[in-house]
């Protein structure tokens, strides 16, 4: 029986991940699911965000399911308490290099978007996110400088393995795709993204079928807005990766429709899935989250982590079904609740 580790986090994280659970249980696939705590409500509990029976729980899973984490309370809290520590942290102790974003227009969202809907429609690209190395995970500090300034300071880079594999992911997704692949970087200002450039270029060698191109983040922060449906596959570091896929989430209709995959290789060993937004302070409690981008992150795990395509596709269609039904969060400018929003899917799988 695959076990499911579940780690609902904060604020809406709990919301969000009840109905993705709800929707993986009506599928009646024989999974057992073990819930553990994770960033703010983790440190409240025992004084860390990441609890290692936490960490220990997600090693033994078959997947994780995860929901979101941040609290406003701990903002003041040293960087290794925060509850966002909880994430990079089990990122890292993954070893979750390979951070796959979907942003796809689904049916009857056309108007949801702030973007035209002639702008958005055909939008499906994938933002492959390199999610363990970068400006997250480099030296950082704090110190004062010459003029007796206090300086704040986070080391940037990647080593060429770790640009290799990335890419090696984005190349192989975009050949499962229309073998487009646009790599993203910096490299007229940055070395790493010389150095970035450099593998991608090098590896694509192997690669002659896909459509490689490489486009500078401002200029692709652009383009998102301008065509967002002539991406297909976007591959990009930390921090780029981050910023473009919430962009992306508005080409689709909201934050609240865009799921993730955290995967350590080809294979989804390991995998974890999460919405791609984070607690939303400002509705959490209230019955407001959009629960879809939790929902279609379950498909994403029963997909890469369980190799069931079928029953992954069974969830993105009764996603798909509940929306042309009309059923929408207020992010979508409705007024289903959250529950409300996993009634009309778990509804739409039977
Ligand atoms: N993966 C994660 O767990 C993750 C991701 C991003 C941010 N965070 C953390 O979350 C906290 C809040 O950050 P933020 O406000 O910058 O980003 P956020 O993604 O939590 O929220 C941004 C805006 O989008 C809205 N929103 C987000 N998800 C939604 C949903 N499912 N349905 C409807 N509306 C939704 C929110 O109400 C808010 O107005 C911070 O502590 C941040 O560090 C965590
Ligand atoms: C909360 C934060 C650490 C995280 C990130 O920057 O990776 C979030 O924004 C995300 O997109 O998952
Ligand atoms: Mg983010």
């Amino acid at each position: 029986m695959p076990l499911i580790a579940v780690l609902p986090g904060d604020g809406i994280g709990p919301e969000v991940t009840t109905q993705a659970r709800r929707v993986l249980e009506a599928l009646d696939l024989g999974l057992s699911f073990e819930e553990a705590p994770v960033g703010g409500a983790a440190y409240l509990q025992s004084g860390r965000p990441l609890p290692p029976e936490t960490v220990a729980l997600a090693k033994r899973a078959d997947a994780v399911l995860f929901g979101a984490i941040g609290d406003p309370r701990f903002e003041a809290l040293e960087r290794r308490l925060r509850p966002e520590a909880a994430l990079l942290g089990i990122r890292r102790e993954l070893g979750l290099f390979a951070n796959i974003r979907p942003a796809k227009l689904f049916p009857g969202l056309e108007d949801a978007s702030p973007l035209k809907a002639e702008v958005v429609a055909g939008l499906d690209l994938v933002i492959v996110r390199e999610l363990t190395g970068d400006v997250y995970f480099g030296e950082k500090g704090r110190r004062t400088n010459q003029e007796g300034l206090r300086q704040g300071y986070d080391w940037m880079g990647y080593d060429e393995g770790e640009v290799e594999r990335i890419a090696r992911i984005g190349f192989e997704t975009a050949r499962k795709r229309r073998r487009k692949l646009c790599s993203v970087d910096k490299a007229n200002v940055l070395e790493t993204s010389q150095l970035w450039r450099d593998v991608v270029n090098e590896l694509s060698t192997e690669y002659p079928d896909v459509h490689l191109t490489h486009m500078y983040v401002d200029n692709a922060a652009m383009q998102l807005v301008r065509r967002p449906a002539e991406f297909d596959v976007i591959v990009t570091g930390n921090l780029f990766g981050d910023i473009l896929s919430d962009q992306a989430s508005m080409c689709a209709g909201s934050i609240g429709m865009l799921p993730s995959a955290s995967l350590s290789g080809g294979s989804g060993a390991n995998g974890m899935y999460e919405p791609i937004h984070g607690s939303a302070p400002d509705i959490a409690g209230q019955g407001k989250a959009n629960p879809c981008a939790a929902i279609l992150s379950a498909a994403m795990l029963l997909r890469h982590s369980l190799e069931n395509e079928a029953s992954a596709q069974r969830i993105e269609a009764a996603v798909a079904q509940a929306l042309v039904g009309g059923a929408r969060t207020p992010d979508l400018g409705g007024t289903h609740t959250t529950q409300q929003m996993g009634d009309a899917v778990v509804q739409a799988l039977r």
